[in-house]
C-alpha cells in the first residue's frame, strides 16, 4: 500500500515518527527529573537548591505539550490522507478492470467492501505501523532505559510480564477472527440489500416487496449488533484483565521498593518513578496487544477490498498498436464466447465495412449486445478472431479506438452530471452548438424550458428525464462526438415513431460515410440498413438486406410477421 505513496506523503510519515520519539523522550526524562527533584527536595530541605530543576521540568512538560498538539497536523493529514488514496485506488481500479470480472462484483456489496477495505487499509497503516513507531516502540525503549537505571531485576519481571500477556491475547484473537468474518460478510448483505431498495424504488414498491425487504434487513441488523457486542465485549474483557495484572505487578514492585527504602538501599522517590514507568511500559503493551487484535481483524477486512482490487485488468486499454487513420472496418472469424461454462456465441463470422450501416437483430438473448461488446473489447472471445481494420482486437490499444468510437449502451447511457456534461464530455463546444445539437433530437424546446437549462443536472442514471429523453440525450452526445464508428445498442426503444425516424434520418445524414452498427428490436427501425446480420441462440443464421432476408430467411419472414401482428 504504502509503495504508491508520494514523497510528501513519505516526509509526513518521517515527520510524525520523530516527532512521537521525541515527545515519548520528554515523559520519560520528565519522570526521572522529577524523581530527582522529589530525592533533592528530602535529602536538602532547601528550595533553593530544587527552583532550576523544577523550571528545567516545567519547561519539559510544556514542550511535551506542544509537541503532542504539533502532532496533530502530521497525524490527520495521514490518516485522512491514507483513506481517501485508497478510495481512489479503488476507482482507479474500476478504470482498469477486466469488464467481465466488473460484471462479477454487486454494486452495494462492492462500495460497502470498499468503505469497509479503505478505513481497515487506513488503520492497518496509521492506526498499526505508524502507531507502533510513533508511540509504542519510543515509549518502550525509554522506559525500559530509564528503569535500567535504577533496577536491572525490574527488567526481568516486566519481561516476563510480557510474555503472559502475549499468550493471553493469543487465544483472544482466535474468538475475535471468527466472529469478524461472519460480522463482515452480514454488513456486506446489508449494504446490497439496502442500496437495492434504493435503487429499485419502482420495482420494489409495485411488487410490494418493501415489507420483505426490510424484515430481513431488520434479522441482518440484529446479528450484526449482536456479532459487534461480542467484539467489543472481548475487548474489554481484554482491559479489564489487564489493568487487573498491572496492579499485581505495581503492589509487588512496592513492596519489593519499600524494602529497599527501609533497609536504605533505594529512595522513596526511586519507588515512585519506577511505578510511573511501569505504567509507562505497560500502557504500550496493552495498546499493542489491541492495535494488533484490530491489525489481524483488518486485515480481514482489507484482504475482501484487496480481492477487488487484484481482480485482473485489461491490459489492453494502455497497450497496443494505435490505429491510424481509423476507418471502421470489423470482421469477425468464428468467433466463440462463454459465460463461464454456458456457450454465449458459436462461430460467429461476418464483415463490415467502413461507412456500411448494418443491423444486428433477433430474439431477446440471442447474443446480440454481447457481440457488441466483443467489438468494442470490453469483453474478450474465447476463441476465433477479431479484426478491427485488419488488426487484431487482442492487439489494438483500447483507449486509442475509442477516441474513434461512439457507443450508446443499452443499459442507461446517461450518467449523474448536467446536460451539458452529458453531451460534450471534451468541454469542446460552445452553447450554441450544443443547443443545435439539441434541436437534432427534438430536445431544445425542453432544455431551453428548465430553469439552470443545460446545466440541469440529469440525477442519478438520468432519473429526472423520461427514457426516450435519456435515449435522445444520448443520441445528442453521439452527434457532439462525431465518431468513425457508430454503435448503438437499442437506441430507440423508448422513442415514438415520429421522434425515432427523424432521429434515424438525421444519423444517416450526418453518419453518411460512417461505419454505423445497431442492434434493434423492432425491425421497422432498420429497414433502410445496408446490412442486416441475423441472430439465433448465438448464432449468425443469416446475413442480407432487408428485402433479401424477407425472401430467403424463414426466421426473418416470423419476425417480421409477428412485429406486424403486433402493430396492427
Ligand atoms: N454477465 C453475464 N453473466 C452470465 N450470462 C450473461 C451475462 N450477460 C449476459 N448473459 C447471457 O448471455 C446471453 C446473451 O445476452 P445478450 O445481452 O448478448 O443478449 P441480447 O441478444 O442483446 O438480448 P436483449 O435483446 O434482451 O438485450 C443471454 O442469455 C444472457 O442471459
Amino acid at each position: 500500500m504504502l509503495k504508491t505513496c508520494s514523497a510528501h506523503f513519505k516526509k509526513m510519515i518521517v515527520l510524525y515518527v520523530l516527532m512521537g520519539s521525541v515527545v515519548q523522550f520528554l515523559n520519560s526524562y520528565g519522570i526521572k527529573l522529577f524523581q530527582e527533584i522529589l530525592d533533592q527536595a528530602v535529602y536538602t530541605r532547601n528550595f533553593n537548591e530544587i527552583i532550576a530543576p523544577i523550571i528545567l521540568y516545567g519547561a519539559l512538560l510544556a514542550a511535551a505539550t506542544l509537541l503532542h498538539y504539533l502532532i496533530e497536523y502530521p497525524q490527520t493529514h495521514l490518516s485522512t490522507g491514507i483513506l481517501e488514496k485508497l478510495k481512489i485506488m479503488a476507482l482507479t481500479k474500476v478504470s482498469k478492470i477486466d469488464y467481465a470480472s466488473y460484471q462479477n462484483f454487486g454494486t452495494g456489496e462492492t462500495i460497502k467492501m470498499i468503505d469497509n477495505g479503505a478505513e481497515a487499509g487506513m488503520n492497518i497503516i496509521h492506526s498499526f505501523y505508524l502507531k507502533i513507531f510513533h508511540e509504542l516502540l519510543p515509549t518502550i525503549i525509554f522506559s525500559l532505559f530509564f528503569i535500567s537505571l535504577y533496577n536491572m531485576k525490574m527488567m526481568a519481571i516486566i519481561a516476563i510480564g510480557y510474555i503472559l500477556l502475549f499468550l493471553f491475547n493469543h487465544i483472544l484473537l482466535r474468538m475475535l477472527y471468527r466472529i469478524k468474518s461472519s460480522l463482515l460478510e452480514r454488513q456486506e448483505t446489508m449494504s446490497r440489500f439496502s442500496i437495492r431498495g434504493f435503487m429499485e424504488l419502482v420495482v420494489f414498491r409495485l411488487n410490494k416487496r418493501y415489507k420483505q425487504e426490510i424484515e430481513r434487513l431488520n434479522r441482518t441488523a440484529q446479528d450484526i449488533v449482536t456479532k459487534s457486542t461480542h467484539i467489543q465485549m472481548i475487548h474489554e474483557a481484554f482491559f479489564a484483565l489487564f489493568a487487573l495484572f498491572v496492579n499485581i505487578i505495581k503492589v509487588f514492585v512496592l513492596i519489593y521498593g519499600i524494602q529497599d527504602v527501609i533497609a536504605g538501599k533505594s529512595t522513596i522517590g526511586v519507588v515512585i518513578a519506577v511505578l510511573l514507568f511501569i505504567d509507562q511500559v505497560y500502557t504500550p503493551i496493552a495498546i499493542f496487544n489491541v492495535l494488533f487484535v484490530d491489525y489481524k481483524l483488518n486485515r480481514v477486512t482489507y484482504a475482501r477490498m484487496e480481492r477487488f482490487l487484484q481482480a485482473p485488468e485489461d491490459r489492453n486499454l494502455d497497450q497496443g498498436i494505435e490505429l491510424n487513420g481509423f476507418k471502421g472496418n470489423i470482421d469477425f472469424y468464428q468467433v466463440q464466447f462463454d459465460y463461464d461454462t454456458t456457450s454465449i456465441l458459436n462461430n460467429v463470422t461476418f464483415s463490415i465495412k467502413q461507412g456500411e450501416t448494418v443491423a444486428i437483430i433477433g430474439l431477446s438473448g440471442s447474443g446480440k449486445s454481447t457481440l457488441v461488446k466483443l467489438m468494442l473489447g470490453l469483453l474478450k472471445k474465447k476463441s476465433g478472431q477479431i479484426l478491427i481494420d485488419d488488426v487484431d482486437i487482442d492487439r489494438i490499444k483500447l483507449n486509442h479506438l475509442y477516441d474513434h468510437v461512439s457507443y450508446i449502451s443499452q443499459e442507461s447511457p446517461i450518467f449523474d452530471a448536467t446536460i451539458r456534461e452529458n453531451i460534450d464530455l471534451g468541454h469542446r463546444l460552445t452553447d450554441e452548438q450544443i443547443i443545435a445539437i439539441l434541436e437534432t433530437v427534438h430536445l431544445k424546446k425542453k432544455v431551453l424550458r428548465l430553469p439552470e437549462q443545460l446545466d440541469t443536472r440529469v440525477g442519478e442514471r438520468g432519473m429526472k428525464l423520461s427514457g426516450g429523453e435519456r435515449q435522445r440525450l444520448a443520441f445528442a452526445r453521439m452527434f457532439a462526438q462525431q465518431r468513425e464508428l457508430v454503435i448503438l445498442d437499442e437506441p430507440v426503444s423508448a422513442l415514438d415513431h415520429i421522434t425515432e425516424n427523424s432521429i434515424m434520418e438525421h444519423l444517416i445524414k450526418v453518419c453518411r460515410d460512417k461505419t454505423i452498427i445497431v442492434v434493434a428490436h423492432r425491425l421497422g427501425t432498420i429497414k433502410d440498413a445496408d446490412r442486416i446480420l441475423l441472430m439465433k441462440n448465438g448464432s449468425l443464421v443469416d446475413e442480407g438486406c432487408f428485402e433479401e432476408l424477407l425472401k430467403r430467411s424463414e426466421y426473418f419472414k416470423q419476425l417480421w410477421e409477428k412485429e406486424r401482428n403486433r402493430a396492427s
